[in-house]
Order: C-alpha cells, then structure tokens, then sequence
C-alpha cells in the first residue's frame, strides 16, 4: 500500500539531511513541505518565533504536547541549555514511530524523551512518572479542542509555576477560541500573540504566548 506522509518525511529526512546535524534535518523538512508535500509541522516561520521563545527563556524542563514527525521537537531539543530535558507527548502511534527516527537522525534522542497516549492520561502521572516538579516552558501543538482543557489540567496538577510559558500553535487556523479566550481573560495569565502564518501557506495563523502568574 501507499506510503504515509511521514513516511515519506522521514525518508526525504535520511536523503537529504546530514546525520546529526539538526539545522538540516529542519531545512530539508521545510524544503519538502514547501515544494512537495504541505505537512503539519510548526513550520520555517512560525519556527522562527518558537527558536526566539525558547532561546530567551533558556528552560530546563520541556513539555510538548504534540510530537507529529519531531519537527519543533528537534526546533526546541536544538537549543537547550545541556542538561536541559524535553518531554513529548504523540497520541498517534504510527507518528510517534516516525518522530523517533527523526529525532535520532537529528542526534537529539539524548535530550528528547518521546511518549505516546493521550494528554489527559498521561498529564496526571507526569511528577511521578519522569520525577518533575514543574515545567519551565509547554508548547501546545495537538488536539486544538484539548489546549484548554489540559491547561486546567497541568495547573490542577501543579504542573505550572510562577514564569512558566505556554506557547500555543495554530491560535488563528485551525483556531483554539475558547483557549484565547481563557488565557487573554484569566489574571493568572499575561498574553502575547505573535501574528504569522499557517506552516508554508499565506494563510494567517499565529503563536499565543502565555506566562502564567501562579
Ligand atoms: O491538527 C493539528 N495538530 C494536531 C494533530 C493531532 O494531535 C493529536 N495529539 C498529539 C498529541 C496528543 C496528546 N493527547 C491527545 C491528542 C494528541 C494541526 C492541524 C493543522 C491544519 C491547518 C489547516 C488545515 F487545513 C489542516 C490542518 C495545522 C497544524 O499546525 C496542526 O498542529
Ligand atoms: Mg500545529
């Protein structure tokens, strides 16, 4: 049978870009969904403002939520601080497979603990499970119905602390309203959004940054 899209992203990864050199990874990935096949990564200009994010925050502990094929995976695990460790969470098995060998590719496997299931399992046995207290920086990137309902769940949980930063993609399209909502109107947040553009598209979209105040 046909091949999946990240099937197909993963074998144009191992053809075109350097063994761990992450930079290419995300160049030929780019590449290809801008000339060949569009794909759901944070993209080259939305990644841009994520790399910005992250390399003036400088955060210790990373929650991801949505790994797809590891395109921001790799983004955010390419500019940690060393020691530095980002947890990812794919839902989709077949993705979640992809992103691995992606990520390894990248020579980020170090850095990167990827696992799969769904966000409102897993967010309750995160201190547990990985011995973390609270994130420094969560970024928002599955089930857009699932932003807000996992960010009442993370702070339920004591996931957050005073800083900590949400980044949430695709705000505009597909759009997460009742998530702006909450985090524009809420006193517990400040908010921030950097207009910009649907991954490889002209179509508007843009990142949400949210600071929660505790
Ligand atoms: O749908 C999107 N992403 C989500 C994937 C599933 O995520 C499922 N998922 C991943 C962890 C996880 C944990 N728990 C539950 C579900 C969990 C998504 C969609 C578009 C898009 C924009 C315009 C279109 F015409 C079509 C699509 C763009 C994006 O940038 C996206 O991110
Ligand atoms: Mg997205």
């Amino acid at each position: 049978t046909r091949s999946s899209r990240p099937q197909r992203l993963l074998s144009v990864v191992k053809k075109r870009a350097a063994h761990g050199d992450p930079q290419s990874v995300i160049s030929a990935i780019d590449y290809f969904c801008r000339h060949n096949e569009w794909a759901m990564n944070v993209g080259d200009e939305k990644g841009c403002i994520l790399d910005s994010v992250v390399s003036e925050l400088n955060p210790e502990r990373v929650l991801e939520l949505g790994t797809y094929c590891g395109y921001s995976t790799i983004r955010i695990a390419r500019i940690l601080p060393p020691g530095a460790r980002l947890i990812t969470l794919e839902f989709n098995p077949d993705y979640a497979a992809i992103a691995r060998q992606v990520i390894a590719w990248a020579g980020l496997e170090d850095k990167v603990q990827l696992v799969e299931g769904a966000s409102e399992d897993w967010i309750p046995r995160i201190k547990e499970h990985f011995g973390i207290e609270t994130f420094d920086f969560v970024f928002l990137d599955h089930w857009k119905d699932r932003y807000l309902p996992d960010t009442k769940l993370m702070e339920e949980c004591g996931l957050l602390r005073k800083g900590t930063v949400l980044l949430a993609d695709n705000v505009i399209c597909p759009g997460v309203p009742d998530y702006l909502q909450y985090v524009r109107s809420s006193p517990s947040y400040e908010s921030y959004y950097f207009k910009s553009h649907l991954e490889y598209t002209q179509a508007e979209d843009g990142l949400e940054k949210s600071v929660f105040l505790g």
